[in-house]
Protein backbone atom coordinates (compact mmCIF):
# COMPACT_ATOMS: atom_id res chain seq x y z
CA UNK A 1 0.00 0.00 0.00
CA UNK A 2 0.90 3.53 -0.63
CA UNK A 3 2.52 5.56 2.16
CA UNK A 4 -0.04 7.95 4.63
CA UNK A 5 0.31 11.67 3.93
CA UNK A 6 -0.10 14.27 6.21
CA UNK A 7 -1.67 16.94 3.28
CA UNK A 8 -2.72 20.50 4.02
CA UNK A 9 -3.56 19.99 7.80
CA UNK A 10 -1.55 19.71 10.61
CA UNK A 11 -1.87 16.49 12.46
CA UNK A 12 -3.12 16.55 16.16
CA UNK A 13 0.44 15.88 18.50
CA UNK A 14 0.88 12.53 18.77
CA UNK A 15 -0.88 11.10 16.20
CA UNK A 16 -0.37 7.45 14.73
CA UNK A 17 -0.45 6.55 10.95
CA UNK A 18 -2.11 3.35 10.09
CA UNK A 19 0.33 0.38 9.44
CA UNK A 20 2.30 0.17 6.21
CA UNK A 21 2.19 -3.60 4.82
CA UNK A 22 -0.63 -5.30 6.48
CA UNK A 23 0.02 -9.12 6.15
CA UNK A 24 -1.48 -11.81 4.39
CA UNK A 25 -4.37 -13.15 6.89
CA UNK A 26 -3.70 -16.88 7.44
CA UNK A 27 -7.58 -16.83 8.30
CA UNK A 28 -9.27 -16.86 4.85
CA UNK A 29 -12.23 -15.18 4.82
CA UNK A 30 -15.31 -16.83 3.63
CA UNK A 31 -16.73 -14.87 0.20
CA UNK A 32 -18.00 -11.99 0.09
CA UNK A 33 -16.91 -11.11 3.32
CA UNK A 34 -17.32 -7.82 4.57
CA UNK A 35 -16.11 -4.83 6.30
CA UNK A 36 -18.43 -3.03 7.92
CA UNK A 37 -16.48 -0.83 10.05
CA UNK A 38 -14.20 1.48 8.38
CA UNK A 39 -13.69 5.37 7.65
CA UNK A 40 -11.66 7.26 4.94
CA UNK A 41 -10.14 11.47 6.25
CA UNK A 42 -10.17 13.55 2.94
CA UNK A 43 -7.52 13.84 1.71
CA UNK A 44 -7.91 17.10 3.86
CA UNK A 45 -6.90 18.75 0.32
CA UNK A 46 -9.41 17.92 -1.52
CA UNK A 47 -12.04 17.40 1.46
CA UNK A 48 -11.60 19.59 4.19
CA UNK A 49 -11.31 18.37 7.79
CA UNK A 50 -14.40 20.15 10.06
CA UNK A 51 -13.54 23.01 11.91
CA UNK A 52 -15.32 21.56 15.32
CA UNK A 53 -13.59 18.62 14.32
CA UNK A 54 -11.78 16.97 17.94
CA UNK A 55 -8.35 15.53 16.16
CA UNK A 56 -6.73 16.05 12.78
CA UNK A 57 -5.89 12.65 11.03
CA UNK A 58 -3.00 11.71 8.25
CA UNK A 59 -5.16 11.50 5.09
CA UNK A 60 -6.67 7.85 4.24
CA UNK A 61 -8.09 7.82 1.01
CA UNK A 62 -10.62 5.45 -0.90
CA UNK A 63 -8.09 4.51 -3.01
CA UNK A 64 -6.06 3.41 0.01
CA UNK A 65 -9.07 1.63 1.33
CA UNK A 66 -9.67 -0.01 -2.05
CA UNK A 67 -6.23 -1.34 -1.72
CA UNK A 68 -7.09 -2.53 1.67
CA UNK A 69 -9.85 -4.43 0.94
CA UNK A 70 -8.55 -5.92 -1.79
CA UNK A 71 -5.16 -6.98 -0.52
CA UNK A 72 -6.89 -8.67 2.72
CA UNK A 73 -9.75 -10.72 1.16
CA UNK A 74 -12.81 -8.58 1.69
CA UNK A 75 -15.28 -8.26 -1.07
CA UNK A 76 -17.01 -5.21 0.74
CA UNK A 77 -16.75 -2.24 2.90
CA UNK A 78 -19.12 0.38 5.05
CA UNK A 79 -17.47 3.38 5.18
CA UNK A 80 -18.36 5.40 8.50
CA UNK A 81 -18.05 8.99 8.41
CA UNK A 82 -15.82 9.77 11.19
CA UNK A 83 -15.84 12.77 13.60
CA UNK A 84 -12.98 14.78 12.33
CA UNK A 85 -15.59 15.46 9.19
CA UNK A 86 -18.37 16.98 10.96
CA UNK A 87 -21.33 16.95 9.86
CA UNK A 88 -19.64 17.24 6.03
CA UNK A 89 -20.21 13.60 4.53
CA UNK A 90 -18.61 15.04 1.16
CA UNK A 91 -15.27 12.51 1.47
CA UNK A 92 -17.58 9.48 2.74
CA UNK A 93 -20.19 10.02 -0.16
CA UNK A 94 -17.37 10.43 -2.65
CA UNK A 95 -15.99 6.89 -1.24
CA UNK A 96 -18.90 5.13 -1.97
CA UNK A 97 -19.41 6.72 -5.27
CA UNK A 98 -15.93 5.67 -6.64
CA UNK A 99 -16.63 1.72 -5.14
CA UNK A 100 -18.36 -0.26 -7.99
CA UNK A 101 -21.37 -0.77 -5.56
CA UNK A 102 -18.57 -2.73 -3.22
CA UNK A 103 -19.16 0.38 -0.54
CA UNK A 104 -21.67 1.63 1.80
CA UNK A 105 -21.80 4.59 4.07
CA UNK A 106 -23.00 5.64 7.70
CA UNK A 107 -23.58 9.68 7.11
CA UNK A 108 -23.49 11.85 10.12
CA UNK A 109 -26.26 14.41 10.04
CA UNK A 110 -27.87 17.68 11.54
CA UNK A 111 -31.28 18.43 11.78
CA UNK A 112 -31.75 21.11 9.40
CA UNK A 113 -30.58 17.93 6.53
CA UNK A 114 -33.16 18.23 3.82
CA UNK A 115 -35.02 15.54 2.23
CA UNK A 116 -33.52 16.34 -0.90
CA UNK A 117 -29.83 15.96 0.48
CA UNK A 118 -31.10 12.32 2.17
CA UNK A 119 -32.46 11.21 -0.92
CA UNK A 120 -28.75 12.34 -3.09
CA UNK A 121 -26.96 9.99 0.36
CA UNK A 122 -29.45 7.01 -0.07
CA UNK A 123 -28.79 7.20 -3.97
CA UNK A 124 -25.20 7.21 -3.38
CA UNK A 125 -25.18 4.19 -1.08
CA UNK A 126 -25.90 5.66 2.48
CA UNK A 127 -27.95 3.16 4.73
CA UNK A 128 -27.12 4.93 8.07
CA UNK A 129 -26.55 7.22 10.57
CA UNK A 130 -24.51 7.74 13.36
CA UNK A 131 -24.93 9.04 17.07
CA UNK A 132 -21.45 9.60 18.69
CA UNK A 133 -21.62 9.85 22.47
CA UNK A 134 -18.07 9.69 23.03
CA UNK A 135 -17.17 12.84 25.21
CA UNK A 136 -13.83 13.40 23.71
CA UNK A 137 -14.91 13.17 20.09
CA UNK A 138 -18.03 15.28 19.86
CA UNK A 139 -19.68 17.97 21.36
CA UNK A 140 -23.23 17.07 22.59
CA UNK A 141 -26.28 17.00 20.81
CA UNK A 142 -29.71 17.26 22.23
CA UNK A 143 -31.51 13.89 22.49
CA UNK A 144 -34.57 15.22 21.11
CA UNK A 145 -32.80 16.70 17.75
CA UNK A 146 -31.14 13.26 17.45
CA UNK A 147 -34.77 11.69 18.00
CA UNK A 148 -36.06 13.88 15.19
CA UNK A 149 -33.63 12.85 12.59
CA UNK A 150 -33.88 8.94 13.76
CA UNK A 151 -37.57 9.32 12.97
CA UNK A 152 -37.14 10.74 9.45
CA UNK A 153 -34.08 8.56 8.17
CA UNK A 154 -36.24 5.45 9.21
CA UNK A 155 -38.57 6.68 6.01
CA UNK A 156 -35.63 5.36 3.70
CA UNK A 157 -35.16 2.15 5.68
CA UNK A 158 -31.80 3.62 7.12
CA UNK A 159 -30.35 2.51 10.84
CA UNK A 160 -29.20 4.48 13.35
CA UNK A 161 -25.77 3.45 14.74
CA UNK A 162 -24.95 4.49 17.77
CA UNK A 163 -21.35 5.06 19.70
CA UNK A 164 -20.29 5.30 23.65
CA UNK A 165 -18.50 3.95 26.63
CA UNK A 166 -20.26 1.02 28.64
CA UNK A 167 -20.64 3.11 32.30
CA UNK A 168 -22.72 5.85 29.91
CA UNK A 169 -25.60 2.86 29.08
CA UNK A 170 -27.20 3.23 32.34
CA UNK A 171 -27.84 7.02 31.56
CA UNK A 172 -28.66 6.44 27.67
CA UNK A 173 -30.65 3.14 28.38
CA UNK A 174 -34.04 4.91 27.71
CA UNK A 175 -33.05 7.60 24.57
CA UNK A 176 -31.48 3.96 22.66
CA UNK A 177 -34.18 1.68 23.39
CA UNK A 178 -36.80 4.31 22.41
CA UNK A 179 -35.31 4.47 18.77
CA UNK A 180 -37.68 3.01 16.27
CA UNK A 181 -34.87 1.79 13.59
CA UNK A 182 -32.50 -0.57 13.84
CA UNK A 183 -29.75 0.17 16.04
CA UNK A 184 -26.08 -0.87 15.44
CA UNK A 185 -23.88 -0.88 18.81
CA UNK A 186 -20.00 0.45 17.75
CA UNK A 187 -17.38 -2.07 19.41
CA UNK A 188 -19.91 -3.64 22.23
CA UNK A 189 -20.18 -0.95 23.42
CA UNK A 190 -17.19 -0.34 24.77
CA UNK A 191 -16.78 -2.81 27.42
CA UNK A 192 -13.59 -2.42 30.16
CA UNK A 193 -12.21 -5.88 29.40
CA UNK A 194 -10.16 -5.82 32.64
CA UNK A 195 -13.86 -6.45 34.19
CA UNK A 196 -15.41 -10.00 34.33
CA UNK A 197 -17.26 -11.11 31.23
CA UNK A 198 -20.00 -12.18 33.37
CA UNK A 199 -20.00 -8.89 35.83
CA UNK A 200 -22.64 -6.61 35.85
CA UNK A 201 -21.60 -3.63 33.18
CA UNK A 202 -21.38 -6.29 30.09
CA UNK A 203 -24.35 -7.75 31.49
CA UNK A 204 -26.35 -4.97 31.22
CA UNK A 205 -25.05 -4.82 27.77
CA UNK A 206 -26.55 -8.24 26.77
CA UNK A 207 -29.58 -7.36 27.83
CA UNK A 208 -29.89 -3.92 26.06
CA UNK A 209 -29.48 -6.68 23.15
CA UNK A 210 -31.32 -9.70 24.89
CA UNK A 211 -34.69 -7.37 25.54
CA UNK A 212 -34.52 -5.65 22.29
CA UNK A 213 -34.14 -7.52 18.88
CA UNK A 214 -33.62 -4.96 16.83
CA UNK A 215 -30.08 -4.27 18.50
CA UNK A 216 -27.21 -5.40 16.64
CA UNK A 217 -23.70 -4.91 17.53
CA UNK A 218 -20.49 -4.69 15.80
CA UNK A 219 -17.55 -7.33 17.70
CA UNK A 220 -14.85 -4.92 16.40
CA UNK A 221 -11.81 -2.84 17.67
CA UNK A 222 -10.04 -5.43 20.35
CA UNK A 223 -7.15 -3.08 19.42
CA UNK A 224 -8.94 -0.38 21.13
CA UNK A 225 -10.33 -2.59 23.75
CA UNK A 226 -7.67 -4.34 24.63
CA UNK A 227 -5.58 -4.30 28.22
CA UNK A 228 -3.04 -7.64 28.18
CA UNK A 229 -2.74 -7.55 24.47
CA UNK A 230 -0.53 -8.76 22.67
CA UNK A 231 -0.62 -6.56 20.11
CA UNK A 232 -1.28 -7.61 16.58
CA UNK A 233 2.13 -6.89 15.27
CA UNK A 234 5.38 -8.58 14.81
CA UNK A 235 3.37 -12.52 13.21
CA UNK A 236 0.78 -12.66 16.26
CA UNK A 237 -1.72 -14.54 15.27
CA UNK A 238 -3.32 -14.67 19.13
CA UNK A 239 -4.10 -11.04 19.64
CA UNK A 240 -5.92 -9.21 21.85
CA UNK A 241 -6.91 -12.13 24.31
CA UNK A 242 -8.82 -10.19 27.31
CA UNK A 243 -11.03 -9.33 24.28
CA UNK A 244 -11.99 -11.98 23.37
CA UNK A 245 -14.20 -13.56 25.83
CA UNK A 246 -16.43 -10.55 25.40
CA UNK A 247 -16.91 -10.90 21.69
CA UNK A 248 -17.38 -14.13 21.72
CA UNK A 249 -20.43 -13.96 23.97
CA UNK A 250 -22.33 -11.86 21.77
CA UNK A 251 -21.09 -13.53 18.55
CA UNK A 252 -22.52 -16.62 20.07
CA UNK A 253 -25.66 -15.50 21.59
CA UNK A 254 -26.46 -13.16 18.57
CA UNK A 255 -25.13 -14.84 15.98
CA UNK A 256 -27.68 -13.28 13.39
CA UNK A 257 -26.48 -9.72 14.75
CA UNK A 258 -23.03 -8.77 14.81
CA UNK A 259 -21.02 -7.19 12.25
CA UNK A 260 -17.40 -7.02 12.08
CA UNK A 261 -15.12 -4.17 10.84
CA UNK A 262 -11.04 -3.38 10.51
CA UNK A 263 -11.68 0.37 11.77
CA UNK A 264 -9.00 1.28 9.25
CA UNK A 265 -7.46 3.72 9.33
CA UNK A 266 -8.04 3.05 13.25
CA UNK A 267 -8.45 6.94 14.55
CA UNK A 268 -6.88 8.12 17.57
CA UNK A 269 -5.19 4.77 18.76
CA UNK A 270 -2.58 5.92 21.30
CA UNK A 271 -0.36 2.87 21.90
CA UNK A 272 0.25 0.99 18.85
CA UNK A 273 -0.99 0.58 15.39
CA UNK A 274 -2.45 -3.06 14.39
CA UNK A 275 -1.38 -4.61 11.40
CA UNK A 276 -4.44 -5.49 9.95
CA UNK A 277 -3.99 -8.60 8.52
CA UNK A 278 -3.30 -10.17 12.12
CA UNK A 279 -6.49 -8.10 12.80
CA UNK A 280 -8.12 -10.33 10.49
CA UNK A 281 -6.82 -13.52 12.49
CA UNK A 282 -8.40 -12.52 15.34
CA UNK A 283 -12.13 -13.06 13.75
CA UNK A 284 -11.91 -17.32 14.09
CA UNK A 285 -11.44 -16.83 17.67
CA UNK A 286 -14.22 -14.54 18.40
CA UNK A 287 -16.50 -16.79 16.04
CA UNK A 288 -15.32 -20.09 15.45
CA UNK A 289 -17.15 -22.16 13.37
CA UNK A 290 -17.58 -21.75 9.36
CA UNK A 291 -20.95 -20.87 10.20
CA UNK A 292 -20.39 -18.37 12.66
CA UNK A 293 -18.25 -16.47 10.46
CA UNK A 294 -20.43 -16.67 7.55
CA UNK A 295 -23.13 -14.86 9.10
CA UNK A 296 -20.77 -12.15 10.68
CA UNK A 297 -18.73 -11.10 7.56
CA UNK A 298 -21.54 -11.93 4.72
CA UNK A 299 -24.91 -12.52 5.43
CA UNK A 300 -25.63 -10.22 8.42
CA UNK A 301 -23.66 -7.12 6.82
CA UNK A 302 -25.36 -8.00 3.45
CA UNK A 303 -28.89 -8.05 5.13
CA UNK A 304 -28.30 -4.94 6.49
CA UNK A 305 -26.32 -3.06 3.76
CA UNK A 306 -27.42 -4.68 0.70
CA UNK A 307 -30.90 -6.02 1.24
CA UNK A 308 -32.18 -6.12 -2.33
CA UNK A 309 -29.22 -8.92 -2.82
CA UNK A 310 -29.55 -10.72 0.16
CA UNK A 311 -31.27 -14.03 -0.36
CA UNK A 312 -33.27 -13.96 2.71
CA UNK A 313 -30.27 -14.79 4.62
O1 LIG B 1 -13.26 4.77 14.53
C1 LIG B 1 -13.88 4.49 15.55
O2 LIG B 1 -14.81 3.73 15.49
C2 LIG B 1 -13.53 5.05 16.81
C3 LIG B 1 -13.04 6.29 17.06
C4 LIG B 1 -13.09 7.40 16.13
C5 LIG B 1 -14.43 7.77 15.69
O3 LIG B 1 -15.41 7.19 16.08
C6 LIG B 1 -14.60 8.88 14.74
O4 LIG B 1 -13.69 9.66 14.55
O5 LIG B 1 -15.68 8.98 14.17
C7 LIG B 1 -12.42 6.54 18.36
O6 LIG B 1 -12.71 5.79 19.31
O7 LIG B 1 -11.62 7.47 18.44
Amino acid sequence: MSKPVTGDFTKTAGWMDWYTGPSQPAFQLPAGAVDAHCHVFGPGAEFPYAPERKYTPCDASKQQLYALRDHLGFARNVVVQATCHGADNRAMVDALVHSGGKARGVATVKRSVSDAEIQAMHDAGVRGVRFNFVKRLVDFTPKDELMEIAARISKWGWHVVIYFEAVDLPELWDFFTALPTTVVVDHMGRPDVSKPVDGPEFELFLKFMRQHPNVWSKVSCPERLSVTGPKALDGERHAYVDVIPFARRVVEEFPDRVLWGTDWPHPNLKDHMPDDGLLVDFIPHIATTAELQKKLLVDNPMRLYWPEESKGA
